[in-house]
Order: structure tokens, then sequence, then C-alpha cells
């Protein structure tokens, strides 16, 4: 089966067709295919999630597409849509204009392809760093980047995708610790946002606890 194939084969697509085929060919000339593939994943673990969680899966799936738009946009570029888009900027970002690239999907998903609804819209530019405060739509995309299929089989990726299932807060939680642990092993600088949306869902996680809430 070629790639173009695989693109047209999904099962519950709720995309407008046109609109999926239209993103996935803007991609293909924009993003090697190891990188399609992963959307591919995202899009799908999305709406596994919306599923589960009762969330919109239309909403699901589109960010999920459209959550990598920019993923390799010039640094230089990146910089300068999010001047002219008046995003606020930090020492961190302008030093690591990459991680811009979820806050520049977004605006590429309105301005290229329409996208004008605001859970959407926040749900892409939310996928990397998160947010505190959240949707539960922005929750399902952000832990679908890191943990579709194609990011490997670890037991400890498995046991984060079996978490999604289980407690939405909790799962994004443990995913933070996750990319945080591997930021420190990799000598990384740490965006501060991933460590708010960390402690933001580690305390929605308790108070449901408190309130004896499962999920
Ligand atoms: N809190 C953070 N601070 C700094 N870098 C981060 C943070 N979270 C993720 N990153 C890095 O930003 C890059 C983009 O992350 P991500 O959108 O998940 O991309 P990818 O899909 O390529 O893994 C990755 O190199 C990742 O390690």
């Amino acid at each position: 089966m070629t790639s173009t194939e695989a693109w047209q084969n999904t099962a519950d697509s709720f995309i407008d067709p046109q609109q999926r085929n239209q993103v996935l060919n803007w991609l293909k000339d924009r993003v090697p295919s190891s990188r399609i593939q992963h959307i591919l994943g995202v899009e799908k673990m999305a709406d596994d999630l919306a599923i589960d969680h009762q969330l919109d899966r239309t909403k699901a799936q589109i960010a999920g597409l459209m959550h990598d738009l920019a993923k390799y946009f010039h640094p230089q570029i990146l910089l300068e849509t999010a001047i002219a888009e008046k995003l606020p900027l930090d020492d961190i970002l302008k030093n690591h204009p990459h991680l811009l690239h979820a806050d520049i999907s977004a605006v590429v998903a309105r301005e290229e392809f329409g996208i004008e609804d605001r859970e959407v819209l926040n749900a892409i530019a939310n996928h990397t760093l998160g947010k505190p405060e959240m949707s539960p739509l922005s929750c399902v995309v952000f832990l679908a980047d890191t943990l579709e299929p194609g990011r490997g089989n670890t037991d400890e990726l498995e046991a984060l995708r079996a978490l999604c299932y289980q407690n939405l807060y909790r799962a994004v939680w443990k995913t933070c610790d996750y990319t945080l642990n591997y930021l420190i092993k990799t000598s990384s600088v740490i965006h501060p946002r991933a460590v708010l949306t960390r402690n933001w869902a580690l305390q929605q996680h308790q108070n449901k606890v408190q309130l004896g809430q499962k999920r």
C-alpha cells in the first residue's frame, strides 16, 4: 500500500475528505514522510482518546492532523510569525524558536485551512508544552503527540498509554514527568510552561481523588 492510499484508508474519518487530502498534500511538500506517519498516529490516537473520554471526535481528528503544520518552518519564520501574531515571547522561546512550532501550527491551521474553532486551535498550540487550565481536548492531543504508537513500545510508554484511558489528568501529569526526565537526561533547556502544566495536572488529579471521582 502506498502512503497516499494509507492516508485515504481511515476507518472513521470525521474530517471532510477534501479538506483532509488538502492538508495531507500541503504537508507532503513540507515535512518528511516519517513525520506524516507521526501526524497520522496522533490523529488516530487523539480520536481513540476522544471516544474514550466522550469528546468531540471531529475536533480531536482535526487538531491531531494539523498539530505539526509548522514543524519544519525555519526558526526565523517561526519568530517573525510569533511577533506578527503578538505571541508572548520569553528568552527561552527566542533562543529555541522550534518550541514555537506548536503555536505557529495553529496560525497556519487558521490562515491556510480556515480553522476558526478556538478549542481546536488551542489544542494545536498546546501540544508541546501544554498549558495550565487546558481543555480535555488539548489534553488528548498533548498525550497523543508524546504517546502515539510510532514513539516506541518501551514498558514506560505502554504504561503511559494505558493510563490515558484510565485517568486523563494523571496521564498528563505522568507524561509531563516523562518529557521532563528526558530533557534533564539530555541536558536540555526546560521551558517552565511544561512544569506549570505538570503541576496543574497533578493538582487536577488530586482534586478528583479528593472528590472520589475515578477519571
Ligand atoms: N518543556 C520543554 N522545554 C524545552 N524543550 C522541550 C520541552 N518540551 C519539549 N521540548 C522539546 O521540543 C521539541 C519539540 O517537541 P515536540 O513537539 O514533542 O516534538 P517532536 O514531535 O519532534 O518530539 C523536542 O525536541 C522536545 O524535546
